[in-house]
């Protein structure tokens, strides 16, 4: 039974192009590592942009017919891909744990919240509508048709696997659009087991692609192949800006759901179990490496020794260890570089006069970070402008609500922000002025398949989820009809 999986044909070790499972065009292949052991999980096709180029003719291809198909049938496919994914939700999960590290409950969360993107536009993709529009003149008509954008390029990251696909994916098929995805070359499994059950609800071949390997020279292709009318990607700013460039030459489309350096604000007058409760959500989910983790813990002058205490209780209690053990609440790291930069960041806070409050607990391996909070933050240290992307609390003191303001905002990201307060008007006044795609308002938890999620300033561009998720995937044409006499 391979990873003692119910269903060991979920585990696919090849990559998907036009309904074939292939190698790579090369030959070669990377290994997949469990961040857990370190040890190997199987390995998958290196491809490259030989393989991309098929990949992308096949979602050409496809791209007719699945354009032509009634919104009802696409919505039926999208249903039944739905209740596959939450049929097969505990080999899914597993598959997650494995190859990504979170907690099994967590990778159960996360199967469930990616299945949700697919019901939730399975429902959207019946509401596509257009517009009519007054004609300017007695004789013609206006009306605007909404139509897919066409073979879109999907690349993801490694912290979510499966929803970070599944967000892009379903409003891809659902407005009409083929795709070829190209998941991280440390979580392929997952995206290949998406493809799996894609597969067996019956979504036809070359809607979807799945590309695995090293992403340098697929990357390259998605930019450069005409086809591709628009890329959609979720990852780090560096690579997003990197893309925006390269899509520059062929005007394509973009949307880019990009880092964070998330502020979480603690005032006086907040109910501190409630904010307590809420920055372990956002903090420490997925051990911290998440977009909207909480970055930067600004707590007011009032409540700063009371929150830290609490929080401080609460850290220590928490299990660090391998996703498959029971009661774990943070897995491994998914790997040594982001050791290093959780490392980096906290020698940095150290040596600048942070102190460590929690209680020194021991990892149980090298794939390891214990959670730590550290008390005495300052914004010349490294995890005040830095994404951390770690279980490190750092917690900043702030006198008045205008410097938490200014220090919430004093950051290029702009993905989410978290405050707590009991005031009525400071809530009106501090979330309006928060420079954020997303503000949590006395919640830790903003992510949920019905509300818009993405970022302003360098934290990306377009909506994901939500009514407006589709749009992303859809191009108006203005139809003007005259001669009406
Ligand atoms: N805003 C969001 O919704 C969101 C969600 C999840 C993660 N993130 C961000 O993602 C980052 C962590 O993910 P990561 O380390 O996988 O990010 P990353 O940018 O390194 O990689 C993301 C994806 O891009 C691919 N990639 C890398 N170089 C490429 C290139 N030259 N051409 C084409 N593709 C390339 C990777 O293989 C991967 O599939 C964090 O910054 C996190 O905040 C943002
Ligand atoms: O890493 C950021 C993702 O968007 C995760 S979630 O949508 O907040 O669950």
């Amino acid at each position: 039974m391979t990873h003692h999986l119910t269903d060991s044909s979920l585990f696919r070790a090849q990559g998907l192009i036009g309904g074939r499972w292939c190698d790579g065009a090369a030959g070669r292949t990377i290994d997949v590592r469990n961040p857990a052991t370190a040890s190997s999980l199987g390995s998958v096709p290196d491809m490259d942009g030989t393989d991309a180029r098929e990949a992308i003719a096949a979602a050409a291809a496809a791209y007719p017919a699945w354009k032509r198909r009634t919104h009802a049938d696409r919505a039926a496919l999208l249903e039944r891909w739905h209740a596959l994914m939450i049929e097969n939700l505990e080999d899914l999960a597993r598959i997650l744990t494995l190859e990504q590290g979170k907690p099994l409950d967590e990778a159960r969360g996360e199967i469930r919240y990616g299945a949700s993107f697919v019901k939730w536009f399975a429902e959207e993709a019946r509401r596509i509508g257009g517009t009519t529009i007054p004609s300017p003149t007695p004789d013609r008509r206006i009306v605007v048709l909404k139509e897919p954008v066409g073979v879109c390029g999907i690349i993801t990251p490694w912290n979510f696997p499966n929803a970070m696909i599944t967000r892009k994916v379903a409003p891809a098929l659902a407005a009409g659009c083929t795709v070829v995805i190209k998941p991280s070359d440390f979580t392929p499994y997952s995206a290949l087991a998406l493809g799996v059950l894609a597969e067996r609800a019956g979504i036809p071949a070359g809607v979807i692609n799945i590309l695995t390997g090293r992403p340098e020279a697929i990357g390259e292709e998605l930019l450069a192949n005409e086809t591709v009318r628009k890329i959609s990607f979720t990852g780090s700013t560096r690579v997003g800006s990197l893309l925006m460039r390269g899509a520059a030459d062929g005007i394509k489309r973009l949307s880019l759901e990009l880092g964070g350096n998330a502020p979480f604000i603690v005032f006086d007058d907040a109910d501190l179990d409630q904010a307590v409760e809420g920055v372990l959500l956002s903090k420490f989910r997925n051990g911290g490496q998440t977009c909207v983790c909480a970055n930067r813990i600004l707590v007011q002058a009032g409540v700063y020794e009371a929150f830290r205490d609490r929080l401080v209780a609460r850290v220590n209690a928490m299990r660090v260890g391998s996703g498959l053990e029971p009661g774990v609440a943070i897995g491994p790291m998914i790997n040594e570089a982001a050791i290093a930069k959780i490392e980096r960041h906290v020698a940095d806070a150290l040596a600048k006069g942070a102190t460590v409050a929690s209680s020194a607990m021991a990892a149980p391996g090298p794939q390891f970070v214990a959670p730590v909070v550290l008390t005495g933050a300052t914004t010349d240290m490294l995890l005040a402008s830095e994404e951390t992307f770690g279980p490190v609390a750092p917690l900043f003191r702030f006198e008045t609500e205008e410097e938490a303001i200014a220090l919430a905002n004093a950051t290029p990201f702009g993905l989410a922000a978290y405050f707590y307060t009991q005031n009525l008007a400071r809530s009106w006044r501090v979330g309006e002025a928060l420079e954020a795609g997303m503000v949590g308002l006395n919640t830790g938890l903003i992510s949920t398949e019905v509300a818009p999620f993405g970022g302003v300033k360098q934290s990306g561009l377009g909506r994901e989820g939500a009514q407006v998720g589709i749009e992303e995937y859809l191009e108006m044409k203005t139809f003007h009809i005259g001669g009406l006499g």
